[in-house]
């Protein structure tokens, strides 16, 4: 199985992109966190936001491969511990499917990708900037990871 982070946003700034990869490139290769980017839509003066949304949204679900599980990240989702998100991960993981988790641009998720979701996530009630959420699932999901096989990154 492996887990695919699909973020709109290309270009993120150096810190987000040494933060994050600090993070991925730790999973084991039986489990790696691949990362696909959606261009962000072009936010103009007169842009039509709506018509922007679902373009990102189409090109984020066509980036899900057929019969992956889809997760999207959401401020008003459920709110998981490390140890609940472990387990999460260890039943994807009996499950086989690849699992996608989709993290919205500055207006958040089409709503074609919530609907497609079969689980929302929220890692905190306090919105944060789309970079910022990249680094924080990455370390969540290694942490989860560390759990559930008794690696000593995570300590009570
Ligand atoms: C800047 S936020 C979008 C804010 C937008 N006003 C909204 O309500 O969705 C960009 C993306 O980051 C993710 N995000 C931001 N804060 C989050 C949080 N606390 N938990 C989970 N995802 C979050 C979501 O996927 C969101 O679509």
């Amino acid at each position: 199985m492996k887990l695919m982070l699909i973020a709109v946003g290309t270009k993120m700034p150096d810190w987000v992109t040494t933060a994050y990869e600090e993070y991925a490139r730790r999973f084991p290769r039986d489990l790696p966190l691949d990362l696909i980017e959606i261009p962000a839509g072009k936010r103009g003066k007169n842009a039509d936001i709506k018509r922007i949304l679902e373009t990102e949204g189409e090109k984020m679900l066509a980036a899900v491969p057929k019969g992956a599980r889809i997760i999207t990240l959401e401020v008003e989702g459920a709110n998981w511990s490390s140890p609940q998100l472990a387990q999460k991960l260890t039943q994807w993981q009996m499950d086989g499917r690849d699992v996608c988790l989709l993290v919205g641009g500055p207006e958040g998720l089409a709503p074609a990708c919530i609907a497609a979701s079969e689980g929302k996530w929220s890692l905190s009630a306090l919105t944060m900037p789309h970079p910022m959420v990249r680094v924080v699932l990455a370390e969540s999901l290694y942490r989860a990871w560390s759990i559930s096989t008794n690696h000593p990154y995570h300590r009570e």
